[in-house]
């Protein structure tokens, strides 16, 4: 059973799959402090947040079954990431269900601007009737700026267009094909704040857009001009933007979110004449409050079945088409990396994969990661996942190489893993074979065709007669059944190798008497 951990209010329509799962046991316990949290996580294979739960490097600490992090939502800056990266611990968001709800609440916050809705309301309800004092402006023909045009930014872009505006929008990837066809005209920060009667911002919040719009910007800005940040608070800086509206730059400002949530009651935001403020309500629709609990709840449970998911913010993305190529080959590339570590003496020094034939098509780094697990967890078990696995190779000095060969040697597909150690090289090479799935058909020099999988002993040994029924006589004596044989030589009298695949594992005290079998170098048993 895998209990999984609700520890933000989440929509329980999005949650459905989760609650009917059987084998899933659900917990919600909100508002929990870290101490509580700290206290009951290591119980939890899953975690599921909005922005209040806090993971903290402590939580994380504390979470030894923790196999993933779901956030329904976009931004992830309430969790450690480079923590729950380190623990192989994935973590997943739910990106796409709340763009609309967000791009609206921006057009709410925009045209709430322009015409002083909430300060006219709140002025109305005391029973005063003040026309005067708030007479607005139009969206029409105003430049809007949008800084970060991704997914929200690029919605409001639609819309903006849609109130006749005229858009400048920056963003590191945004091309101008897109922005041509996106009716944006690409521009710098410095020339949105020269130009923009209204300025939005849409990023996530990283080191680089922390403050982002900050004095230098201000100062550069139209006198007049509307803010609004609906992202995250910190990229518009909180001090600079009074002073711009003290200093009769800025008209008026709208905020979602803050540097501090919830803001200290007396925060300069909260009841200032122009400034609009909402409890992070950007994702607070219905619609989007199931659409995101959906998504993550369904990736939460691929997670946790072992099955494919996507959406992992502590994994690069990789393409659907470069992901229904690569996914064959994982279970192939991480069984050979177990092969190939328990064949060699040592833990690795260094790994060197090369893919040739069909794979040199694609970008082969996410098979990698499955490579190196397999090495990896000979020695670190599960502590070693896909996640972590390049970073659990980094801090152990292990180096990974990854090269491309032409040599395919016939095969569509070849996979060649070499590890080297203490002066010890050993490799294998595998493939995909249609219809048969994954064979080693390579151990150091000598040709096989071995499936990857249950009890095999690989024995070194000099090419002489009689030693297969030496070695047959051991395994016999011991009730070890012999399911396949294969034994590979390059010259006659030389070194060879034997391949048996037997039916279960060997006693230790048999692994040792074939050990001591004359013209035999070593014989090592590998699990998989
Ligand atoms: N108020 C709320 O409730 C919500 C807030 N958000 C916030 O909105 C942000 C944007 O969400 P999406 O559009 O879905 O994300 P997205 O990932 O689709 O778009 C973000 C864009 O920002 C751009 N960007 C990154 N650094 C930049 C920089 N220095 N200058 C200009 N552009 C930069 C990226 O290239 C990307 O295109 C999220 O990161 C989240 O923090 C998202 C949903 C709800
Ligand atoms: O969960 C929420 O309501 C916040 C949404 C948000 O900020 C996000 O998705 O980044």
């Amino acid at each position: 059973m895998f209990k999984v951990l609700v520890s933000d209010p989440i929509s329980d329509q999005g949650l459905q799959k989760l609650m009917d799962a059987e084998d899933v046991i659900l917990d919600k316990k909100t508002g929990l402090s870290e101490d509580e949290l700290a206290e009951i996580i290591g119980d939890y294979d899953a975690l599921l947040v909005r922005s209040q739960t806090k993971v903290t490097p402590r939580i994380i600490e504390a979470a030894h079954k923790l196999k993933v992090i779901g956030r329904a939502g976009v931004g992830v800056d309430n969790i450690d990431l480079e923590a729950a990266t380190q623990k192989g611990i994935i973590v997943i968001n739910a990106p796409d269900g709340n763009t609309i709800a967000t791009c609206e609440l921006t057009m709410g916050m925009m045209m709430a601007l322009a015409r002083h809705i909430p300060q006219a309301y709140k002025k109305t309800i005391t029973g005063e009737w003040d026309r005067k004092s708030f007479v607005g402006v139009e969206l029409r023909s105003k430049v809007l700026g949008i800084i970060g045009m991704g997914r929200i930014g690029s919605e409001v872009a639609k819309r903006a267009k849609a109130f006749g505006m005229e858009i400048l929008g920056y963003d590191p990837f945004l091309t101008e094909d897109r922005a041509e066809k996106l009716g944006v005209t690409l521009a710098t920060i410095d020339k949105i704040c020269e130009q923009a009667d209204f300025i939005t911002v849409h990023t996530p919040l990283t080191n680089e857009t922390r403050n982002l719009i900050s004095k230098p910007q201000f100062a550069k800005m139209k006198k007049g001009v509307r803010i609004i940040n609906c992202a995250r608070g910190g990229i518009i800086d909180e001090e600079a933007l009074l002073e711009a509206i003290d200093a009769g730059i800025v008209a008026g400002a709208a905020f979602d979110v803050f540097v501090e949530e919830p803001p200290r009651p007396d925060h300069p935001f909260l009841n200032h004449p122009k400034i609009i403020v909402t409890p992070h309500l950007g994702a607070s629709t219905i619609e989007a409050q199931e659409n995101v609990a959906t998504d993550v709840a369904e990736e939460v449970l691929h997670i946790l079945r072992d099955e494919p998911f996507k959406n992992a913010v502590n994994m690069p993305p990789v393409p659907a088409n470069v992901m229904a190529k690569l996914q064959p080959y994982f279970l192939l590339g991480e069984r050979m990396g177990h092969f190939l570590a328990q064949m060699a003496d040592s833990a690795a020094q260094e790994i060197v994969v090369s893919f040739s034939g069909e794979l040199t098509e694609v970008d082969t780094s996410p098979l990698t990661r499955y490579i190196v697990k397999g090495v990896l967890s000979h020695h670190l078990g599960s502590d070693v996942n896909i996640i972590n696995a390049m970073h659990m190779a980094k801090i152990r000095d292990v180096n990974i190489i990854r090269e491309k060969s032409t040599a395919s040697k016939g095969f569509t597909n070849l996979i060649t893993v070499t590890l080297r150690s203490n002066g010890q090289e050993r490799s294998i090479a595998g493939t995909l074979l249609n219809g048969y799935g994954p064979r080693i058909v390579k151990i150091d020099q000598y040709p096989v065709d071995v499936a990857p999988e249950g009890n095999i002993i690989l024995v070194s040994h000099n090419d002489k007669p009689g030693i297969v029924g030496r070695l047959g006589s051991v395994l016999g004596d011991s009730g070890t059944n012999i399911a396949t044989m294969q034994v590979g030589r390059k010259v006659v009298g030389g070194p060879a190798i034997m391949v048996l695949t037997v039916d279960k594992p060997v006693p230790p005290e048999t692994m040792q008497q074939l050990n001591q079998l004359p013209d035999i170098a070593q014989v090592k048993e590998i699990t998989l």
